[in-house]
């Protein structure tokens, strides 16, 4: 048999086992001087090498039954489009339990991992009062009956300003699929941010499980709790499956249905090892399963908003917001003549002003954490850098009531760490000062500002605790906090029932960044963050403080014009050869030294040149070129994008260079990996 295991070399690996074994079982062998869990991927009729000399399978895994072949087909496909071993892709898919050696084997293994879960009684999850559907209105309801109405596969872009109640049109949409005794697959970025989501789809969920129907999957839980979930559904007993992107890698045997809300979310790109786009293996795996696939969101990728516009997906539109409640107005604030305070325009300080008197809240945004981007000795311009890094250090405030006001440079790179120094390590100045403003900052202004209100701040660093996130928006939920300061964790997907006001800082910062995405991923932000404003009040506003006005990311905000936006900037794409009307490959290199990064590249380059010449595959190389962070954990990084107009050609010449690149690296130190559908360059 032929079996795949979690090690970095191409190909299947044969194994004898004495009796007949399923494809898609799990088996225990022994590779080199270990023992591994494997899937067996084949069972060919005729034994591939002379039996004697290959080894025997030590244990076969039955405590599940095989792998379903649909599951094969995806992990199949993944490990094709992505360029990655079988092994690599199937393994790292499962609950980590299943593929683990010492849970099956020693005196404590107990009968395995399943046997183990099994026993273990789940705790019964909260019983949630069942809110009332609201009804629907005519364009949500046209949007549930197009759904309904396909049949076998289609992919629908549900394309909904913010606050049009897509998450209604999803209810309906699945409650459909459940009534027929399909599965629910239903994708968010992060879970830990929508417990929202997760209540309104335990109270909706009929049938005789109740709420016990819903199984819950992300990174962020235990090995028993992913365990169990994963059981649940796999075993059809969990109707919906609510998780993030590793989710697409469940085996749902009555799968009807896959939703992925907020689409465009770079969260749904796995950022190492398998670098899979969940939203992409959707639509694969809707349409190898023949069922549909929603796609929601206000601000689409431009990727499936293309498709859209060209009929390949269905598209549905949500025009208006689902409470008799406008869209907020946007105000661009030219801060160019402006004298600031700290950083705040007298309209904004006027408007939080205005809605601290009216009760109600106020959110600002500015995506940067820590207290200042920057420390720097104002005599001699000295700025605060990661020793290890090509980076700065940003300036953070610890946290705790014990901390006081001790201040620590982060680097945000590698997690380097170190108090500022007393004094200007170049020209030994004492007078150090912040440079810019992050959250941190912000909120300690607004606290001056603003004495008598109560203020909160919401980004990566106030919610490391686990759970302190849900707290935090549930204080914001009660009407608890004026004023929330925050990074986009705060932009995605909530539905705050008393916020009016939206202020954005810094917002420019993203405008000329070097990735051709950076002005999609800003518009897309804005929008976002823009569409938390007046959701169930009247007269929601939103204040963008900007040294550019017009450029036409603003205009387009301003006038909350996605379609305008979208049409822009592909044609702005199609006339320069971007994706979505070009496919691309980036192929990154690690060393000690940059210049053996870029020798390794340089070699790779030549290689494929070679390869396409000889598929006569038309590929555009480019010249390898130093990350813009070039070092990092005093690693030297290096890229070579590769770009073709069409899809296959891409794929086969990569298929080719892949096993050629060991050889390209022969004699240097340098460790390399291949994204495809890169999403920042
Ligand atoms: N038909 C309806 N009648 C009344 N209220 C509704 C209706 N549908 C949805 N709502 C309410 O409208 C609000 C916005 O809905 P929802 O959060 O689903 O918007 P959304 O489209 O997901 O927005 P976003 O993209 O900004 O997250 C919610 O408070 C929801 O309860
Ligand atoms: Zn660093």
């Amino acid at each position: 048999m032929r079996v795949a295991l979690d090690v970095p070399l191409p190909g299947l690996f044969d194994y004898r086992c004495e009796h007949s074994v399923a494809v898609g079982t799990r088996v225990i062998v022994p590779f080199g001087r270990r023992h591994m869990i494997g899937v067996v991927v084949e069972t060919p009729a005729e034994p591939a090498l002379d039996q004697a000399s290959i080894k025997a399978v030590e244990q076969v895994l039955d405590d599940l039954p095989p792998l379903p072949a649909d599951w094969l087909a995806l992990a199949g496909f993944a490990a094709q489009y992505y360029q990655r071993p079988l092994g690599e892709v199937m393994l790292p898919a499962l609950p980590a339990s299943l593929r683990k050696v010492s849970a099956y084997q020693g005196p404590r293994s107990a009968g395995g991992p399943v046997r183990r879960s099994d026993k273990r009684r789940a705790a019964a999850p909260a019983t949630v009062a069942s809110e009332p559907a609201p009804n629907l209105n005519p364009q949500q309801a046209e949007a549930v009956r197009a759904i309904a109405a396909i049949q076998g596969h289609r992919t629908v872009l549900l394309h909904g300003v913010t606050g049009s109640g897509k998450t209604e049109v999803y209810l309906h949409a699945a409650q459909s699929v459940l009534e027929r005794g399909g599965q629910v697959l239903f994708l968010v970025p992060e879970i830990n941010l929508t417990p929202q989501l997760e209540q309104s789809l335990r109270s909706r969920l009929g049938g005789p499980e109740g709420p016990a129907a819903l199984a819950v999957l992300h990174s962020g839980l235990a090995e028993g709790e992913r365990l169990r979930a994963w059981l649940h559904a796999q075993r059809g007993q969990a109707q919906v499956l609510l998780g993030t992107r590793l989710s697409i890698f469940t085996p749902l045997p009555r799968l009807g249905l896959i939703i992925v809300d907020e689409e465009h979310d770079a969260s749904y790109k796995q950022q190492d090892g398998l670098r899979y786009s969940a939203r992409d293996l959707a639509v694969w795996l809707g349409r190898d399963r023949g069922i549909p696939v929603v796609l929601g969101s206000a601000t689409p990728s431009l990727e499936s908003w293309y498709h859209a516009e060209r009929g390949h997906y269905l598209k549905l539109s949500l025009a208006q917001r689902a409470r008799e409640v406008e869209l907020p107005k946007i105000r661009l604030v030219d801060t160019r003549r402006l004298a600031l305070q700290q950083g705040f325009s007298p309209q904004l300080l006027d408007a939080l002003g205005a809605r601290l008197e009216h009760g109600e809240q106020s959110l600002i945004f500015i995506n940067r954490r820590g207290y200042a981007p920057v420390l720097s000795c104002s005599s001699c311009g000295w700025i605060s850098q990661c020793p290890r890094c090509s980076a700065y250090t940003v300036l953070h405030r610890a946290s705790g009531r014990m901390a006081g006001h001790r201040q620590r440079l982060h680097c945000h790179h590698c997690g380097y760490q170190a108090p500022p120094p007393a004094a200007c390590p170049d020209c030994g100045d004492q007078d150090l000062r912040p440079m810019g403003r992050g959250t941190q900052r912000v909120e300690e202004h607004l606290a001056e500002f603003f004495p008598q209100a109560r203020i909160a701040r919401i980004d990566a660093d106030s919610t490391r605790r686990k759970g302190s996130a849900a707290e935090l928006f549930a204080q914001v939920h009660a009407g608890q906090i004026d004023i929330l300061v925050g990074t986009q964790m705060v932009a995605k997907g909530h539905d705050f029932t008393n916020l009016g006001l939206v202020g954005v800082l810094n917002a420019d910062a993203m405008l000329f960044a070097h990735d051709f995405r950076a002005p999609e991923r800003l518009f897309a932000q804005l929008m976002q963050v823009a569409g938390r404003a007046g959701r169930h009040v009247r007269g929601g506003e939103v204040i963008v403080q900007t040294d550019y006005p017009e450029q036409p990311v603003y205009q387009a905000l301003l006038r909350h014009n996605y379609a305008g936006f979208a049409q822009y900037s592909l044609a702005e794409r199609e006339s320069i050869g971007l994706p979505p009307y070009a496919y691309q490959a980036l192929l990154t290199a690690e060393a000690r030294e940059l210049a053996v990064a870029l020798e390794f590249l340089g070699r790779a380059r030549k290689v494929l040149q070679d390869l396409a010449a000889d598929c006569g595959a038309s590929l555009a190389l480019y010249d390898p070129i130093p990350l813009r962070v070039v070092r990092v954990a005093n690693i030297e990084r290096a890229q070579l994008l590769v770009e073709s107009r069409h899809r296959p050609s891409l794929q086969a010449c990569l298929a080719l260079w892949m096993p050629r690149l060991p050889e390209a690296a022969e004699g240097m130190r340098v460790r390399y990996q291949l994204e495809v559908d890169p999403l920042e360059i």
